[in-house]
């Protein structure tokens, strides 16, 4: 019988083991925590996780099976995971940081002229990713420098409604979005295999956000669209911490249910202290062939949504647009072709161009902002 590995020969594997989400050896992170080896060769292993919900916990043991399993004299293994203690995770992420300060968000800069606008909903389904990147293609087709961050991380649908294919590409530390359309996008979507699901929490989906707004290269943006997952989530809150300057907009369709729970998303920046750059109401009307409109979702829950949050907030806040149904909205999202681009006389491609041109009219803002300028004599 051939003698016990040591514990040093078992670590050496160990050392070529990434963490599949950050890369680096999981050694070196100190995510090993316990290495046990019995007389007769079988090796237990503590792995310690940065959260509990990691999504890759599975790809984590096998390779860490495989790599210890290759030491001569191992009869065995068994890979525990455990969960890092606050304590050791703050050390972690010093460690990652090497000590340099967490990395900036270009758009949160007090001299930053991009015009960042968060898209929420209360309910899912209304269209507020389709009118998302409707709106970056227009502003787009109209010279803006635009982005898009697909932060719905429950149901990323901005690469195909964009017709986004391809991966980003990392160079260093720098990730360069891929463009479509001439809008830049990223998506949480781009970084999970196949049509997985994100079972992500909290802490995690706002270091995703964070990267997102902080390691990509967006370049000098006119414009910065989010689209948010629907409701009141956690995302919006990151969002308002992150950009305290996103500015809201809130998508509703007319339906009064639907804009009941439209309304709680757009109070959230109440608390957050955010603007609300207007109401788009969505699905507002069918036309149908004789020219009459047919309202299918019923009438008037843009108008309530904004209404009721000017009062709450005790701002004007606008109605910026009422968009009809339309078939080739519907189809432009699944061929990836956006319909201001590929049916721009439709009704729907009208009403959309019609709010991208009132947004991209704002100025960028300067109000209050610091030029970064010294009086001469100084
Ligand atoms: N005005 C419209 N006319 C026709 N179809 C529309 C319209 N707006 C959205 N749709 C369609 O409705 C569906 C839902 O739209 P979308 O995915 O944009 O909604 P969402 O609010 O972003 O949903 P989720 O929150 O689940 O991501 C899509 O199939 C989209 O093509």
């Amino acid at each position: 019988m051939s003698a016990a590995p040591s514990q040093d020969s078992v670590l050496a594997a160990l050392a070529t083991v990434d963490d599949p989400e950050i890369k680096k050896p999981i050694t070196e992170l100190g995510m090993v925590e316990s290495v046990d080896i019995t007389e007769t060769g079988h090796v237990t292993v503590t792995v310690l996780l940065t959260i509990s919900g990691c999504p890759m916990k599975a790809q984590l043991t096998e390779r860490t099976t495989q790599a210890v399993q290759k030491v001569a004299g191992v009869t065995g293994v068994e890979v525990r995971l455990g969960v890092m203690s606050d304590e050791q995770r703050t050390a972690l992420k010093e460690q990652l940081r090497g000590g340099a300060p967490e990395r900036e968000i270009p758009f949160a800069q007090p001299g930053s002229l991009t015009r960042v606008y968060a898209v929420a909903s209360g309910k899912g389904g209304v269209g507020k990713s389709s009118v998302t990147v409707n709106l970056a293609a227009a502003l787009a087709e109209q010279g803006l420098s635009v982005g898009v961050v697909d932060a719905d991380v429950y149901g990323f649908s901005v690469p195909r409604m964009l017709g986004v294919e391809q991966k980003p590409t990392q160079v260093d530390d720098m990730i360069l979005p891929p463009i479509s359309h001439d809008v830049k996008v990223i998506s949480i979507g781009m970084f999970v295999p196949g049509n997985q699901p994100v079972v992500w929490r909290g802490p995690m989906l706002h270091r995703a956000l964070q990267q997102f707004l902080g390691d990509v290269f967006w370049g000098d943006l006119d414009v910065l669209l989010l689209d948010l997952p629907p409701g009141t989530g956690d995302i919006a809150i990151s969002v308002a911490q992150l950009i305290p300057g996103a500015e809201i907009l809130v998508v509703t369709t007319p339906q009064q249910a639907a804009a009941e729970v439209a309304e709680r998303a757009g109070a959230i920046a109440l608390q957050t202290k955010q603007r609300v750059a207007g109401v788009i109401e969505n699905m507002s009307w069918l036309e149908l062939p004789d020219g009459s409109r047919q309202e299918l979702f019923g009438a008037g829950g843009g108008q309530t949504v904004a209404d009721s949050l000017t009062r709450s907030i005790g701002a004007e806040v606008p109605l910026l647009g009422q968009i009809p149904i339309d078939v080739r909205l519907r189809e432009g999202a699944d061929s990836g072709m956006p319909v201001v681009l590929g049916e721009p006389t439709s009704a729907a491609a009208v009403a959309l161009r019609g709010i991208a041109k009132g947004l991209g009219a704002r100025s960028r803002g300067l109000a209050g902002r610091s030029l970064g300028l010294t009086p001469a004599g100084r």
